[in-house]
């Protein structure tokens, strides 16, 4: 089993992030930057794909993230993801922008889920402080939200309990 980290960030807090969480599942592959990318078809060379995405583009519909994930959204869809495990984590503000909070990763999700792949790593909702949320679906995240800002530290927790959680639903990982 193969499995990819991609970020974007426009602070380095996604990145940050990124990283730790590779050093709880290190047989996935180094994070890698998508700007730093041509484009996203490597992601057809993996069994699996682990997401991160900011919000930065508040209460907007579309382009949410306002980082490289934009431009790439279309490209996504088109791909063919069938059989590949994709989960997503998101960084947000749930203090300043409580009625938007990590808005963006319901969007990259919904493109992955367009691409055929099999969407992992849903979280409980509960031990967060929001108002509003776009990636609630149903009663819980569509992935991992985080707030670097306002509950930095509960981050650790959060991705060791998601960490475990991804290795139950991505096999080999
Ligand atoms: C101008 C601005 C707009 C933001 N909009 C949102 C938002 O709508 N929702 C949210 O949850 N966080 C929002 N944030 C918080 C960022 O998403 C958060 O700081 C994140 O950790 C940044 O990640 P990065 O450093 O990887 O870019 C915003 C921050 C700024 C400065």
């Amino acid at each position: 089993m193969a499995v990819g980290i991609y970020f974007a960030t426009t602070t380095g807090k996604t990145q940050d992030v990124a990283e730790r969480l590779h050093a709880l599942l290190s047989s996935a592959n180094a994070p890698k930057d998508l700007a730093d990318m041509a484009d996203v078809s490597e992601f057809t060379k993996l069994d699996g794909l682990i997401c991160g995405v900011p919000t930065w583009n508040t209460g907007a519909e579309t382009e949410r993230s306002g980082t490289a994930w934009d431009g790439v959204l279309e490209d996504i869809a088109e791909l063919d993801l069938s059989g590949k495990f994709v989960a997503v984590f998101g960084l947000g503000d749930s203090g300043s922008y409580t009625d938007n909070f990590c808005d963006a990763m319901e969007e990259l999700h919904n493109f992955f889920k367009q691409a055929g792949a099999t969407m992992v790593g849903c979280m409980d909702k509960s031990n967060y402080t929001f108002e509003e949320s776009k990636s609630v679906i149903g009663d819980k995240f569509c992935g991992l939200a985080l707030d670097e800002d306002s509950e930095s530290d509960m981050t650790d927790d959060r991705l060791a309990k998601w960490a475990e959680q991804l290795k139950q639903e991505i096999p080999g990982l």
